[in-house]
């Protein structure tokens, strides 16, 4: 039978009188890559922050590996990984420097850190790299790097929030194979994106508009539905009537 590792039932998040995320339902299941989609000011980020524990719902429920976002916060954090374009390493430290500090962070011990630092240096190809400040590496490099240290403890689900920001089609798909090895590796994997290249990588895909989920299924279903042969074009169709767009 299929894990569930997320579930939450009517969500919702208000700022005053304003609706930020409104009502969401769904499940996402063990090793599945999750594509949480939506224009800006959809409530992506505001639903990540419930589900990572960082924010209290108004409304309804939600647990995230088990534990209940309310009650069991340092819990969820202990068992999540968690990465976004906003932040990223420490530019200040190098690269081993910043491998440490978070093994260190998750608890992992001196032996554990450092094999699992020359083994994410393979898998990087950034052995000569180990001992350059962080600051100095190309962008895309500096992703790939953070998306190995969210996911060094073996988290159970790891949310990405715009990870490729930024970045050229031929790195954003690099970083996409990390992806796929976690996932394969049974991490589950929460990412929200803009670019609809990287939403057809996903296993399913949830569509919000102004706070609500409109659309959640495989790339494949929802191009059949939405009568169209991109998910570019799917996207478009839910999201043209949105209220909000910053
Ligand atoms: N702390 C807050 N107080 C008031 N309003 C907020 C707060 N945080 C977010 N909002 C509003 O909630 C709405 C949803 O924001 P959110 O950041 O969740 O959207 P998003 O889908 O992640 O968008 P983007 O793709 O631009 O990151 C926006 O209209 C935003 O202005």
């Amino acid at each position: 039978m299929t894990e569930t590792v997320i579930k939450t039932d009517k969500l919702t998040k208000r700022f005053g009188d304003f609706i930020a995320t409104n009502g969401i339902t769904f499940e996402v299941h063990k090793g599945e890559i999750f594509g949480f989609l939506g224009a800006n000011g959809a409530g992506k980020t505001t639903a990540m922050r419930m589900l990572c524990g960082l924010s209290k719902p108004s409304s309804g429920s939600a647990q995230v590996a088990g534990f209940d976002v309310y009650k069991q916060t340092e819990q969820i954090k202990r068992n999540i990984g968690y990465m976004s374009q906003k932040f990223s390493l420490y530019e200040d430290l190098t690269v081993v420097e910043n491998i440490r500090f978070f093994g260190g962070i998750y608890g992992l011990s001196n032996a554990d850190i450092k094999t699992k630092s020359e083994s994410l240096l393979a898998q990087l190809g950034m052995e000569s790299e180990a001992k350059k400040l962080v600051g100095s590496l190309p962008l895309g490099w500096k992703q790939k790097l953070s998306f190995s240290v969210a996911v060094l403890h073996r988290p159970k689900i790891v949310f990405l929030d715009e990870p490729t920001g930024g970045v050229d089609p031929v790195t954003r798909r690099q970083f996409w194979n990390l992806i796929y090895a976690a996932a394969q590796d049974g991490i589950t994997i929460f990412v929200t994106t803009h670019y609809m290249d990287e939403a057809e990588y996903c296993n399913r895909i949830s569509i919000m508009v102004d706070g609500k989920i409109e659309a959640l299924d495989t790339p494949r279903a929802l191009k059949q539905r939405y009568n169209t042969t991109t998910m570019d074009d799917v996207f478009y169709q839910l999201a043209r009537g949105a209220k909000r767009s910053e």
